[in-house]
């Protein structure tokens, strides 16, 4: 049993059915999984409680409930007073929530919304084993309008992707894993992304080496996003960095306070990495048809993708693009719009419209939000665990799309997936911190080695 988050490496994520399979094939070999479970879930509980009162184990009619069980007789068994049953008894020292796990599926009943609201009531710290009850093991979201909030999830036998997307990260607390000595023989559903390298720079390299990159955005009034987009990609290490700014003459500054940054239009680089549609307002929409066209690698997003949701033209144009030479950055506003829904819609399974969003468009997917979903035409989906609500800010979507241009443009040969994949993590991480942080300071920490 492990504590999961932050990832150190990438991890295979199984959902209902796919964990359904691999369960039903291990006990033909380890009868004894239940038991197995249970025990991890009594250590935990031993780890976590507060103070001497009774554990008590909130036990649903399933093997989750079963789980709950046995995690009982153990705690019983090492002298902790334990209370099962669907009522709170006087000062729990911990909760566990044995309620529903895998087997959710439909809105909790009245009487166990009454249960989950007395389990959060009680004022103890609660342990959900598996999933917190009620929240939908692929989706991320709750099945009815109350799901348990955890402090802490022991995830059994494989890793649901519910956990780490949607609402998933709100409702789970701090994630433990324990694989109950099974290896999964199930391909994955989707990846948890772990840390990627950067993009190596050999000792005789020169900035020729790490590529271009073409910012264009910046319209009247919201130019900061264009140069936070421009700074990320610098930052980030890509050999040169021009700006196309929508409102300003060519002959000024791209950044007074970043003299790196050059100023440049299509026709000087046309071989750079596109970063589009940064603060660009309505008028990106005439640009874009020739740097469709012509942008061999190309980062859209914001009001790139609002042009884009809005001409069945242009959608056409990106699609016959060659695969893995597109990659989008829609927020799940943006990918409704693309995909003519709403925005419930698409949280309502992440994973599943940012597949459907790449597959529409022969594009890579970067699905912003908690647990951003990278998707691509054909690929195994990926999903990103970290970030925190620091990036709950203005121009920390800028940030990234920049920071996705420089990875690209030092990483020529490289698809729009592993990118994406590299460039959303790196993201998130860098955002791990309390409170709110300001996208130039997002910059900074994306940069620092
Ligand atoms: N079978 C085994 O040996 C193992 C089981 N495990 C545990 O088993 C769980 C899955 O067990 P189950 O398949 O029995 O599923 P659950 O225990 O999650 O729930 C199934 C039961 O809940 C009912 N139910 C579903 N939604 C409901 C709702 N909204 N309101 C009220 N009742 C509802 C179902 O009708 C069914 O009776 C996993 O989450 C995990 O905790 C794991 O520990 C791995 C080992």
């Amino acid at each position: 049993m492990h504590d999961l988050l932050p990832t150190r490496s990438t991890l295979p994520l199984h959902d209902v059915a796919a964990s359904r399979r691999i369960e039903t094939r291990a006990l033909t070999h380890a009868p004894d999984l239940m038991e197995r479970a249970g025990l991890a879930v009594a250590k935990l509980a031993l780890a976590l409680r507060r103070g001497d009162g009774p554990v008590w184990l909130a036990c649903g009619p399933g093997n989750n409930g079963g789980d709950g069980h046995v995690a009982a007789r153990r705690l019983a068994e090492a002298g902790v007073p334990v209370h099962v049953g669907l009522t709170a008894p006087h000062r729990p020292a911990l909760v566990v929530d044995a309620l529903l796990g895998l087997g959710l599926n439909r809105a909790p009943s009245d009487a166990l919304l009454a249960t989950i609201t007395a389990l959060q009531a009680c004022g103890a710290p609660i342990l959900a084993v598996d999933l917190p009850s009620g929240l939908l093991a692929d989706t991320g979201q709750p099945a009815g309008r109350l799901a348990v909030r955890a402090d802490h999830t022991l995830t059994l036998l494989t890793l649901k992707p519910g956990l780490f997307t949607g609402e998933g990260r709100a409702y789970s607390g701090r994630i433990w894993f324990d694989d109950l000595g099974i290896t999964p023989d199930e391909p994955a559903t989707a990846d948890l992304l772990g840390p990627a390298g950067r993009p190596e720079r050999g000792a005789t390299s020169h900035k020729g080496s790490h590529g271009k990159v073409l910012v264009i955005g910046g319209a009247p009034g919201m130019q900061g996003a264009a140069r936070l987009a421009a700074r990320a990609a610098l930052a980030c290490g890509a050999g040169r960095v021009y700006v196309d700014l929508l409102d300003q003459s060519p002959n000024e500054a791209a950044d007074t306070t970043r003299p790196e940054l050059m100023r440049g239009r299509l026709d000087d680089v046309p071989q750079a990495v596109g970063v589009v549609g940064c603060g660009a307002g309505t008028r990106i929409a005439q640009h874009l048809s020739a740097l469709i066209r012509q942008l061999p690698r190309l980062v859209l997003d914001a009001d790139a993708l609002n042009a884009i949701a809005a001409d069945a033209v242009m959608q056409d144009a990106l699609r016959s693009r060659r695969t893995g030479s597109t990659l989008l950055t829609p927020h799940p506003l943006e990918a409704a719009r693309l995909l003519a829904v709403d925005v419930a819609h698409v949280q309502a399974d992440r994973l599943a419209a940012a597949q459907a969003l790449a597959t529409r468009l022969n594009a890579t997917v970067a699905l912003k939000g908690s647990g951003s979903v990278v998707a691509s035409p054909g690929a195994r989906p990926a999903v990103c665990a970290s970030g925190s609500a620091a990036l709950a800010t203005a121009g920390s979507g800028d940030v990234l799309a920049g920071w996705l241009g420089g990875l690209w443009a030092q990483q020529p040969d490289a698809a729009a997936h592993a990118v994406a994949c590299a460039g959303v993590d790196a993201h998130g991480r860098a955002g791990e911190v309390p409170g709110v942080l300001r996208a130039g300071d997002l910059v900074e920490r994306l940069a620092a080695p």
